[in-house]
């Protein structure tokens, strides 16, 4: 080939790789690069190990009904995951329904504002955000209401990125990240004034107890709002499929075992709050929230090669193509839950702790 066919050649590889990484399905937000992909706090040459032992609480019996198992079991699966979260979907780890033209983002922040918008929290209020991530509804909170946001979560390498783009965004002096458990909260009673979780409750073997922990913390009068997955009203326990797609998506995403939609005012009124209003906001009119897992697709295989690429030159850990692995049929095992309407990311149930306690009888 002559010099110049040799650099045309070239060119266009150059620029079909270019196409390829950068442009081919880009993510929402980029908070991370391929190359940057680690296994958050577990050193590179343990991921594979932990990724491992996180399938082995899946043994029967099953090691995560063992409730004290639960956050050692959720903290492994946030190192393995976070990086790969950001990478390919965004700051907010979590569902929206699509909304008519507009991108995935601005549909993401309506819905993490619907949140703080129903507890009606005042600017300079304290709102505690249950299993805040890496903090990107902390932030879109933050930024739309002024109040002051302390978010906790269980996983520290997710506490140190949170504190990087809070930093970055500008919001730090309004939002304040802990590392603990929301099942033991390191904070006093009655202090808050107001309280939302996104996709986070989930993760709590019994719901009874994170829910009386942020019964225990709020101020009397004040509003708790949770997003919730639930299984839904068109569920069954005897159908295979309906089987099959639940657990898949259980064991993809850290859960000890999802709760029915019925079962979520049940164990709220237990722990003393009155149930204001309940919704799947996941029904139509609301347009399918998994319509970004499907579109997504093409970008996945794109990522497969990326990551396979990168884990067998050294720069990703090993173990991390394990991982896009579990993601990539997880992310079918929910379009599945989506589009056959058994499964909800956004059963939405807003509660108050009553100004005064319920009279024991
Ligand atoms: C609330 C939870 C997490 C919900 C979602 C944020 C994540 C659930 C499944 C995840 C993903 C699946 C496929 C991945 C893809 C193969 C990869 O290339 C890029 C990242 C994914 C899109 C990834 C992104 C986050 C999810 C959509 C749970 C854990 C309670
Ligand atoms: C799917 S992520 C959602 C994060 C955030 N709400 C968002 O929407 O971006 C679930 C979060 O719950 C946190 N979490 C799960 N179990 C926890 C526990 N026992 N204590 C504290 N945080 C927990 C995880 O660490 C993670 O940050």
């Amino acid at each position: 080939m002559d010099p110049f066919g040799l650099f045309c050649t070239g060119a266009l590889l150059a620029c079909g790789l270019y196409w390829f990484v950068c442009l081919l399905g880009p993510a929402e937000q980029k908070g991370k690069r391929a190359v940057d992909l680690s296994g958050g706090s577990i050193s590179a040459e343990k991921v594979q190990d932990n990724y491992k032992q996180y399938w082995s609480f899946f043994r029967q019996p099953k090691e995560i009904e063992t409730a004290e198992k639960v956050p050692d079991f959720v903290d492994t699966f946030y190192n393995l995951v976070t990086d790969i979260y950001e990478w390919g979907w965004g700051q907010s780890f979590h569902f929206s329904p699509s909304i008519r033209g507009k991108s995935h983002r601005d549909a993401t922040r309506l819905h993490e504002e619907m949140a703080v918008d129903l507890i009606e929290v005042k600017p300079g209020d304290r709102v505690l955000d249950v299993g805040c991530g890496v903090g990107g509804p902390m932030r879109a909170i933050a930024a739309h209401s002024r109040a002051n946001v302390v978010g906790i979560t269980i996983n520290e390498y997710q506490v140190n990125r949170a504190r990087l783009h809070n930093k970055k965004a500008g919001l730090d002096s309004l939002c304040e990240v802990v590392c603990g458990n929301f099942l033991e909260m390191p904070f006093k009673d009655n202090t808050f004034d107001g309280a939302y979780s996104i996709e986070a409750t989930c993760h709590a073997p019994k719901l009874e107890e994170v829910y009386a922990e942020v019964f225990r913390v709020l101020k009397p009068g004040s509003l708790y709002v949770s997003y919730e997955w639930v299984t839904t009203d068109k569920y069954r326990g005897d159908n295979p499929e309906h089987v099959e797609v639940i657990q898949g998506i259980e064991r993809g995403d850290a859960l000890p075992g999802l709760r029915n939609y019925k079962d979520i005012a049940e164990v709220a009124k237990k722990v003393g709050f009155e149930v204001v209003k309940e919704k799947d906001l996941a029904k139509p009119p609301a347009l399918p929230w998994w319509t970004r897992l499907k579109m997504g697709r093409i970008a996945y295989w794109r990522n497969h090669i990326l990551v396979t690429v990168l884990a067998a030159i050294g720069i990703a850990p090993k173990g991390t193509v394990d991982v896009h692995d579990m993601l990539f049929k997880t992310a079918d095992y929910l379009t599945r839950g989506g589009d056959s309407g058994i499964f909800s990311p956004m059963h939405m149930i807003l509660l108050r702790k009553p100004q005064v306690p319920p009279t024991q009888s």
